[in-house]
């Protein structure tokens, strides 16, 4: 067990916390009371099989997705009833993402998609730059910097992708399934990445994966089944 747990469960001293989330698409329930809590520096992976909700829980946590019952919490702050421009103001000021597909800008360079976070928080370009280059370096990918995210490789563009998520140092990192595009030794050498450079920087990751070699790189383990979610360390520490 990595951080200090209230009788519940959660980690006490969250920097992000949900209760009770409830999410229905149509008919389908994607979301059925789930609770998360992470603190700054803690890498959590949330793992289950496909369709439990995990992604959907991400996207409430990040709110992308509003839920249709609970609260998400940020630094003590009720995130969830924000207006749409807030939570938009927060995903660009806090948070950084790092999807699959890495969703790189097409028409843009790595270096310009690395500096793009930081250009869209008002930073200047030399600076955002100069900035978004020192993390495509510790990413070990300065050497694509002037190619076009069509012109690398899976891998590689998979590492621009982290970089542009954490130039602009966010608090919580949000990933799902990084390394789902990639071969075992480029997604090991991925998540090695990730989560050293977050481990710098203090910022807390939250992990979506159905691969077990991917959550051994996290401190802690939560399930979602069924639309709940479970943290396996509370489980074990039960035992
Ligand atoms: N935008 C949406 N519209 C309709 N149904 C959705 C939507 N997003 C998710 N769902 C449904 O909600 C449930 C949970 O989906 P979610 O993507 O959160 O699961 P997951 O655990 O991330 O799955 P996977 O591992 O396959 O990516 C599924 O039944 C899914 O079909």
């Amino acid at each position: 067990m990595t951080a200090a747990q209230s009788p519940s469960g959660p980690p006490v001293g969250a920097l992000l916390r949900a209760e009770g989330l409830r999410k229905t698409y149509g008919a389908t329930p994607a979301l059925d009371g789930a609770d998360f809590a992470i603190r700054s520096g803690e890498v959590v992976a949330v793992m289950g099989p496909s369709g439990s909700g995990k992604s959907t829980l991400l996207h409430c946590l990040a709110g992308i997705v509003p839920p249709d019952q609970g609260r998400v919490f940020y630094q003590g702050q009720e995130i969830s009833g924000l207006s749409d421009a807030e939570r938009s103001a927060l995903r660009r000021g806090d948070f950084g993402f790092v999807f699959q597909f890495g969703q790189l800008v097409p028409e843009l360079t790595c270096l310009e998609n690395a500096a793009l976070p930081l250009r869209l928080a008002g930073s200047g370009r030399k600076e955002a730059e100069a900035r978004a280059r020192d993390w495509l370096a510790r990413l070990e990918v300065d050497e694509v910097r002037h190619h076009r995210p069509g012109q690398v490789s899976g891998g590689q563009g998979q590492r621009v992708a982290i970089a542009r998520a954490l130039a602009a140092t966010p608090r919580v990192v949000f990933a799902d399934e990084p390394t789902g595009a990639l071969d075992s030794l480029n997604g090991e050498r991925v998540m090695e990445l990730l989560t050293r450079a977050a481990r710098e920087t203090g910022a807390a990751v939250v992990l979506v994966t159905h691969e077990a070699r991917v959550a051994a790189y996290s401190d802690r383990e939560v399930v979602v089944r069924d639309g709940r979610a479970r943290d396996m360390s509370v489980l074990a520490g039960a035992v």
